[in-house]
Order: structure tokens, then sequence, then C-alpha cells
């Protein structure tokens, strides 16, 4: 039975993928193979030794310790593009609440409370309403930050919009590249972005090479009457220098899904509680996918969307026994396996061997399985650092 945590509301649909005779899953499972969640955050939360995989039903991962697990062996999984519509549908829903006085105006009908005759009411609206005019999208200069799975959705419904799209995105992924329309114009620096546009909308992880994007220098470069969307990470926008720069009248809104106490109240900030993934939807794909790759990697040691081991996959044949086991990427320790294997007279009938940045991760079918002893030899060896017989 395998042993499954949870952790956040993860969608139904994606936890009764796990069949209920293979396996145990809940909030309170004790010594868990594997972990789900959303963005509850780990850093400080003692992982169990038992734990192999981590799966976030999600895009961001900075809620999960990646360097930490990936030198025990721990891999991480994401849900890549699996909310990425909600999130889309969400900028656009800013987008317009920051051209139109849409928040304004329902706030000030709703102060009419007192009011009993229509007429004059009616009377009252038509003499009001001219606080609540805005501008259209349709010819204004949208930039998008991080062209990824949400970023190049977002430009490619700006350009339905008739909005015109400028993009930046200095490690664009040939998959990403090819979801995107040429219309949308390269930046070559966030600087010559900002510089220009009329909206701008935040679409990267929350990395060190992204916290605090937007900052006081940033902002300087920006029209008067920009919009900032934030629909990422907090991390990525100073809050306080938002502030300045909208109370000083150097930035128009700040629209975020992020809301930080400095932010509260203000009456050009319009901020919602993490809701960008949070649609029936998102949040089954995001669930569903998370499940089937965590089964996939506890039933046949395949990783695919992880975000700290190398995608590695191999088909089921015939061999009696399959062995994972993941090494640090140093040179001989393929090798020295197989030559355990050899010494045995185990004979691999397939294997695959993977490396990403600092780890390696291999596959092997053998024609029957092993005993404990060479399986003990097999963990003995110099630089493995976790090995599993499936
Ligand atoms: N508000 C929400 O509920 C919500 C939902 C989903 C995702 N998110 C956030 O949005 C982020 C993006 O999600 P995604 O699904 O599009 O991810 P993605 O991985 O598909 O896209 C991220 C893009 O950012 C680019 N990038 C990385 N560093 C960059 C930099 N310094 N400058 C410019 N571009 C850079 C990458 O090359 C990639 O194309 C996630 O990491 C997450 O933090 C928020
Ligand atoms: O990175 C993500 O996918 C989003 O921030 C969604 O977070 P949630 O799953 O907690 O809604």
């Amino acid at each position: 039975m395998y042993q499954i945590r949870t952790y956040n509301k993860i969608s139904d649909k994606g936890l009764s993928r796990f069949s209920k005779d293979q396996y145990n899953v809940g909030e309170d499972v004790g010594q868990p193979d594997a972990v789900i969640l959303r963005s509850q955050k780990l850093h400080n939360e003692p992982l169990p030794e038992s734990v192999l995989g981590v799966a976030r039903a999600g895009a961001g991962v900075n809620n999960v310790p990646v360097e930490e697990y990936t030198k025990k062996g721990i891999v991480v999984f994401n849900t890549p593009g699996a909310n990425a519509n909600a999130v889309k549908e969400l900028v656009l829903a800013g987008m317009l609440l920051g051209s139109r006085g849409i928040l304004q105006g329902k706030d000030y009908v709703n102060t009419l409370g007192d009011m009993t005759d229509a007429g004059e009411m009616s009377k009252l609206l038509e003499a009001e309403k001219k606080r609540f005019a805005g501008s259209e999208l349709a010819g204004k200069k949208l930039g998008i930050i991080g062209l990824g799975a949400i970023g190049s959705m977002v430009a490619n419904a700006a350009l339905a919009l008739d909005m015109e799209v400028l993009g930046f995105d200095p490690a664009l992924s040939v998959e990403a590249a090819w979801r995107l329309s040429s219309n949308v114009r390269r930046m070559e620096s966030v600087q010559a972005l900002l510089s220009q546009v009329d909206y701008v909308s935040l679409h990267v992880p929350a990395i060190e090479a992204t916290r605090n994007l937007i900052n006081a220098e940033t902002l300087s470069v920006m029209k008067p009457n920009a919009v900032i969307l934030n629909f990422a990470r907090e991390a990525i926008v100073d809050a306080s220098a938002v502030v300045e720069a909208l109370n000083a009248g150097k930035l128009g809104q700040y629209i975020c899904d992020f809301p930080e106490p400095c932010l509260i109240g203000h009456d050009k900030v319009v901020a919602l509680p993490h809701i960008g993934a949070s649609t029936a939807e998102a949040e089954e794909n995001c669930a569903v996918m998370a499940a089937n790759q965590l089964m996939d990697f506890l039933e046949n040691g395949n990783i695919v969307n992880s975000v700290n081991f190398p995608h590695t996959v191999m088909a089921r044949g015939e061999g009696g026994c399959r062995i994972t086991f993941t090494n640090e990427n140093v040179s001989g320790v393929l090798g020295n396996v197989l030559s355990v294997f050899a010494a045995n007279n185990v004979n691999v009938i397939d294997m695959v061997n993977k490396s990403r940045n600092d780890v390696a991760y291999n596959i092997l079918d053998l024609a029957e399985k092993p005993s404990e002893d060479v399986i003990a030899a097999l963990k003995a060896v110099e630089h493995v650092i976790s090995l599993r017989v499936i």
C-alpha cells in the first residue's frame, strides 16, 4: 500500500485517481511515500525520511525547499500549464478593473441605499457617472515579463483585444515560443519594456533573479499612469516602492493577487487573496496531473514534469524486477553499479540513465529480483543517494 500525505484543498477528481486498494491518502498519513500539496510552505516542515516524491498541484514551487530535497534524492514535481487559463482569465479581469471604473462605480452605487425614488436615483447616476469613466484596452501597450504557460496565453488574449503586446523572457523555451503569436514584440530588457507600456503583467517564477524585479529603480522608468498586474508572486514586487510611486503620482495602479499590509485600503490598489488558480477547472487539472505523475513515479519509477530531476521514462518490458536509483552526478557511478550486477550474475535487460545538474537518475529492468545482499551492495556504491526496488 502506498502512503500519500495531502496538504491544502486538493480536488477530489485528482485524489480519486489513487485507487483505494493500492493507496492510503490523507492529511494524517504518518510515513508517506509521497506528498501532494498546493501552497503549503514546506521550508520549516520536517519531512519524514520515507518521502520519495513531492507533487505541487500548481506551477510555483517557491513553497518547497527544492535544493534541500534534491540532495536527499526527493523528486519534486509541478503541473506546468494546468492552471494557466484560470490565471489568464483573472489577469484579463484585472486589466478591465484597471481600465474602467468598475469597482469605484459599484462602491458608489452601494452608497445610495437610503434612496427610495427610482427616478431620482437614475437622475443622480446619470449626473455622477462621469466620475467613473475609463479608457479602452484596445490600442494600449501591454508588456509581459515571462512568456511561459501563463504569459503566452495572456499575450495571445491581449492581441485578440487589439492591444499591442511587448514581451521579455530571456529563457523562453522552444515549446513556449511555439505557443506565442509572432505579433508579440520581443524586448531586450525589462527597462526597455517598462518604459513603453501602459500595462505590465508579470509571469515569472519567484527565484533569486526575479526578487524585487519591480523596485524603485525599475518603477522610475514607467509612465505615470501605467498599471502593474502581479499575478505571479509577492516577492517579485517591492510593494513599499509601489506604494511610494502610487502616492507620488508616478504610477497609475497596482493590481495583484498578493495583498501585503502596506497595500490594504489604498485607493489605487486592487489586491485579491491569491485566487489566480482558484477555479474548479484549474484545481481539477492540477490535481489530476499531479496524481498521475506521482502514481507513474511510485509504480514505475518514471519522472515527468519534475523541477529538479531529469525527465526519465522507460516503458515496462519483460523484466521481472525494476530498480531505480539516484546518484550524485559524478563519473563512474553507473559503471560501479553495473559491476555489482555483473559480479552477482544479475542480468540487466533494459536501462536508462539521465542527469540534471547535480543528480543523475537511473531506471533498470532486471531479469529477476536481486537478493537482499545485492541490494545492500548497490546501496553502498559510492555516490548512490537512494535506491528503490519496484
Ligand atoms: N496567482 C496564482 O494563483 C498563480 C497561478 C499559477 C502560477 N502563478 C505564478 O506564475 C508563475 C509563472 O507560471 P507559468 O505557469 O507561466 O510558469 P512557466 O514556467 O510556464 O513560465 C515562466 C516563464 O518565466 C520565464 N522567466 C524566468 N526567469 C525570468 C526572468 N528573470 N525574466 C523574464 N522571464 C523569466 C521563463 O523562461 C518562463 O518562460 C509561477 O512560477 C507562479 O509563481 C501564480
Ligand atoms: O503557483 C501556482 O500554481 C499558484 O500560485 C496557485 O496556488 P494555489 O494552488 O495555492 O491556488
